[in-house]
């Protein structure tokens, strides 16, 4: 089975200000068709750089980066994006929000048309499709952005901390929401989230990330009673407080060791 995403060797290099930003470095993984995986680590350890690689919106200064075993040379129709915010047009009514992606490709057909409504429907919305963006709470207009990713039918879903700006109920709730959603159509997905709860009850692998340069330090398989239940039931299962507290001290030694770091540097530069 040839992976849906594979991340070769990958190191980022960004110049700003005649400065040179080691961004990531030495970064390979691969994610299976189907698989939910997710990356987590502290700030500045180049998880939106990762995105943006696979998504074809950056080259990387080294490395491959394939999606189902094709190099990506920019911007692939494979490929859908869901975000902390949601972009909608507040002009637009719900449903003419949902079909942007479909417009911008000229793939606006009956059947997609059909295929958005069915989308509406299943997210419980199609009260609302002629309803304009302000109308709807945050997590309503999220549910709208992930019928709007889901219209082109793309294989992979790259998730950039699309739940952080809800409150907590309705941030729950969509992670439900989405992981069926996601299940039902066999679809895979990276999750980008500062939230390692987040990432344990939606995963089936998580990447534990390292700033300085961006690394992977450690790779996570979620155990089989976590991955069977939707993310809030999953929150339940016998094993996540030990996962938890398991990936929290691994966060733990990173900050310290950050802060270590920090102040080793603050000492040579006097
Ligand atoms: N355009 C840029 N120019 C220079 N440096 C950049 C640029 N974008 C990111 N960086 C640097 O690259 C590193 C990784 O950034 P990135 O935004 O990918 O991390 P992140 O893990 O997504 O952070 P956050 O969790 O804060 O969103 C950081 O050190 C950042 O300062």
């Amino acid at each position: 089975m040839k992976p849906a995403i594979d991340v070769q060797d990958v190191s980022q290099v960004y110049v700003a200000k005649k400065k040179a930003v080691l961004a990531v470095e030495h970064i390979s993984f691969q994610l299976l068709p189907g698989e939910f995986v997710s990356l987590i680590g502290p700030s500045g350890c180049g998880k939106t750089t990762l995105l943006s690689m696979i998504a074809g919106l950056m080259a990387p200064t080294r490395g491959v980066v394939g999606l189902f075993g094709e190099p990506v040379t920019g911007p692939s129709p494979k490929i859908g994006y869901m975000l902390q915010q949601d972009y909608l047009f507040p002009w637009r009514t719900i449903v003419d929000n949902a079909y942007i992606g479909l417009e911008l490709r000229g793939q606006l057909t009956k059947e997609r048309k059909d295929y958005v409504h069915h989308l509406l429907e299943e997210m419980g919305l199609i009260g609302f499709k002629d309803a304009l963006p302000a109308q709807l709470s945050g997590g309503m207009r999220q549910r709208v952005a992930l019928v709007r990713t889901l219209a082109t039918d793309p294989d992979i879903l790259l998730l950039d901390e699309p739940f952080s700006a809800l409150d907590y109920q309705t941030k729950l709730q969509l992670e439900d929401l989405v992981a069926e959603t996601l299940r039902d159509k066999g679809k895979s997905a990276l999750l980008v989230t500062h939230d390692i709860t987040e990432a344990i009850a939606m995963s089936d692998r998580i990447f534990i990330l390292q700033p300085r340069p961006g690394r992977i330090r450690r790779e996570v398989e979620v155990p089989a009673d976590i991955r069977a239940e939707l993310p809030f039931a999953a929150r339940e299962q016998a094993h996540f407080q030990e996962l938890f507290r398991d990936v929290w001290s691994e966060f733990e030694q990173m900050t310290a060791a950050g802060a270590a770091m920090k102040r080793r540097e603050g000492g040579e530069g006097r």
